[in-house]
């Protein structure tokens, strides 16, 4: 049955704070699929690009993705990358509804800029590739079921209530208690 509740869109989206909200909210288990990855791993994600490559950590992701939907009804915060792999995302629409957190190349820098944690931005001009990176990724977070803006002005509680509502008024059943 579909009933994951599955949050895909660019590194610094809010999909980690915003899932974890819904899983309160709803009293679901939640999984982040970097942070399963990197305790499977026992390293952290920059470590795993830099000693096995970006293809071995997005096998990894594919694997992690397929176990946690297998859950059920779960809410499942994924990496950045994850729904750009056609198997990610029909997996994804097999086990739950997709729904794309859009966010404006200036709240994302805002939020990334600060860490060191995303190895694809080791670049002269970390910007530029976010930029481009969001370029060629909007196209296809485009086909999640869902899409709800998610900028600097909204706190994680009001894109919190506006990802529920989206859900009721397209699959109430997702919502229900089992
Ligand atoms: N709606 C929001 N309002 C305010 N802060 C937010 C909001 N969404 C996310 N943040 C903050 O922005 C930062 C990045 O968010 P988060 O880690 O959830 O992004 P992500 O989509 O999971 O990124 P990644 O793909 O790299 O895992 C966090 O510090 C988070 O608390
Ligand atoms: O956008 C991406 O491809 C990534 C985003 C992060 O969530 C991590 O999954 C990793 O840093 C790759
Ligand atoms: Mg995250």
């Amino acid at each position: 049955m579909r009933r994951n509740i599955v949050l895909i869109g660019m590194m610094g989206a809010g999909k980690t704070a915003i899932g974890a909200e819904l899983a309160r909210r709803l009293g679901r288990p939640f999984w982040d699929t970097d942070s399963e990855i990197e305790r499977a791993a026992a390293m952290t994600i920059p470590e795993i690009f830099a000693r096995d490559g970006e293809d071995f950590f997005r096998a990894r992701e594919s694997e992690v993705l397929s176990r946690v939907l297998a859950s059920g009804s779960s809410i499942v915060s994924t990496g950045g990358g994850s729904w750009i792999r056609e198997q990610n995302r029909q997996r994804i629409a097999q086990h739950g509804v997709s729904v794309w957190l859009d966010c404006d190349a200036e709240t994302l820098w805002h939020r990334v800029r600060a860490r060191p944690t995303r190895p694809l931005l080791q670049t002269v001009d970390p910007r530029g590739t976010l930029e481009r990176l969001l370029a060629e990724r909007s196209p296809i977070y485009a086909s999640a079921d869902l899409r709800v803006t998610a900028t600097r002005a909204d706190s994680i509680e009001d894109t919190t209530n506006r990802v529920l509502d989206s859900i009721a008024a397209l699959e109430p059943m997702i919502l229900e208690p089992k």
